[in-house]
């Protein structure tokens, strides 16, 4: 898939604010977001603390430790391939960033409906403020507010979209997650048994989307979805909780498990890009995002690509045919997945896949 192709991936139907519904009407859920109307939908259990699926928490520093990197390397394999997501502590990147970050994204979507709506949407563009992937007047809803923004390569950026005081802390942001990303593609190269040089330098001059996601609280939890089941279409995406209120859930053998934040943690998740760069070897997880009752919750999202410069092999097609085929037709967007799928078998063009891996 081409960097252009990934650009142009759709555009949205403007739907309300969930924060607005929320401020005005709210005595019961409209029915376009009810999603377990028949209780036929997986509906979100509450949070308990106590699973006994937990995901994987990897050290950054013991990962780049010559005394435990042999032992890491073998835990990050395990958690890319049995879980395609995990929790990354001891990274490098420094907490003011992160939390200045956190509270420009909780003032943005505070402020009033008519300010936010300075960067909203436009017709034919995902990037902005609004809503991600409505197609149709009568599809089920998601329990989100966002926007979203390219942030790098800088000449990407659509500054017209971008809330007057975020550039500084977005730009330093999205460089310490370049930096993160650059990192763990370089070990996820060596787990793999690759060629790290070339996958961290196709990281390097990559293609960083960022998302901000905001939950209001909502009176029927259970039967409503803040982001539903998915896989990230990019290469890894990387993820930081605002707060501690757990949301993201990850399917793991037919069961959604929280991912439970920790402080200043990255949370790290497979997309699909690096799942066909690694020959289906890792796998790019369903997740979504359960919303609660009292407390309203905010995520920040990173989707990190490669540089466009490798070719597809022919059993990287292979894996992207039939896994992406079964993504799509569980997908809740069929349409808009569909035209993605397409794309993808259509162009020869620029999977990133590197030639010389061999597993
Ligand atoms: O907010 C979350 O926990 C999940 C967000 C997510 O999956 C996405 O934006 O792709
Ligand atoms: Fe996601």
């Amino acid at each position: 898939m081409s960097a252009t192709a990934i650009q142009n991936l759709g555009s949205t139907i403007p739907v309300p604010s969930v924060k607005e519904l929320v401020a005005h009407t709210l005595d019961a859920v409209p029915q376009r977001y009810l999603w377990d109307v028949d209780g036929d939908y997986p509906t979100a259990p509450a949070f308990s603390g106590n699973s006994s699926l937990q995901v994987p928490v990897l050290d950054m520093a013991k990962l780049v430790d010559p005394r435990y990197q042999e032992l890491e390397l073998q835990k990050l394999h395990d958690a890319c391939k049995n879980w395609g997501i995990f929790q990354l502590t001891g990274h490098e990147i420094y907490d003011e960033s992160i939390k200045n970050m956190h509270t420009k994204t909780q003032k943005f979507f505070n402020l009033p409906h008519e300010e936010k709506q300075r960067y909203a949407q436009k017709p034919g563009s995902l990037e902005g403020y609004g809503q991600a992937f409505v197609i149709s007047e009568d599809q089920k809803l998601e329990w989100c507010d966002m926007i979203f923004l390219k942030t790098i390569p800088t000449e990407t950026r659509k500054l017209e979209f971008w809330p007057h005081n975020f550039t500084k802390t977005l730009d330093t942001y999205s460089q310490h997650m370049r930096k993160v990303a650059v990192s763990i593609i370089g070990l996820i190269a060596m787990a793999l048994g690759t060629n790290e040089k070339m996958l961290s330098e196709a990281f390097e001059g990559g293609q960083y989307d960022v998302r901000m996601n905001c939950y209001p609280p909502c009176p029927q939890p259970e039967q409503v979805i803040g982001i539903s089941s998915h896989a990230d279409i990019s290469a890894i995406s990387l993820l930081t909780d605002c707060g501690d209120i757990p949301g993201l859930q990850v399917l793991k053998d037919g069961q959604w498990v929280y991912i439970e934040p920790i402080t200043n943690a990255i949370v790290v998740n497979i997309g699909i890009i690096m799942e066909v760069v690694s020959n289906g070897v890792y796998k790019a997880p369903y997740h979504r995002a359960a919303v609660n009752r009292e407390k309203e919750r905010f995520s920040i999202v990173t989707f990190c690509y490669p540089e466009k410069k490798f070719d597809i092999k022919p059993d990287a097609k292979q894996v992207m045919d039939s896994e992406c085929l079964a993504l799509y037709k569980s997908f809740t967007n069929e349409e808009y997945f569909k035209s993605f799928y397409e794309r993808i078998k259509l162009s020869g063009e620029g999977i990133p896949f590197i030639d010389t891996l061999n597993i």
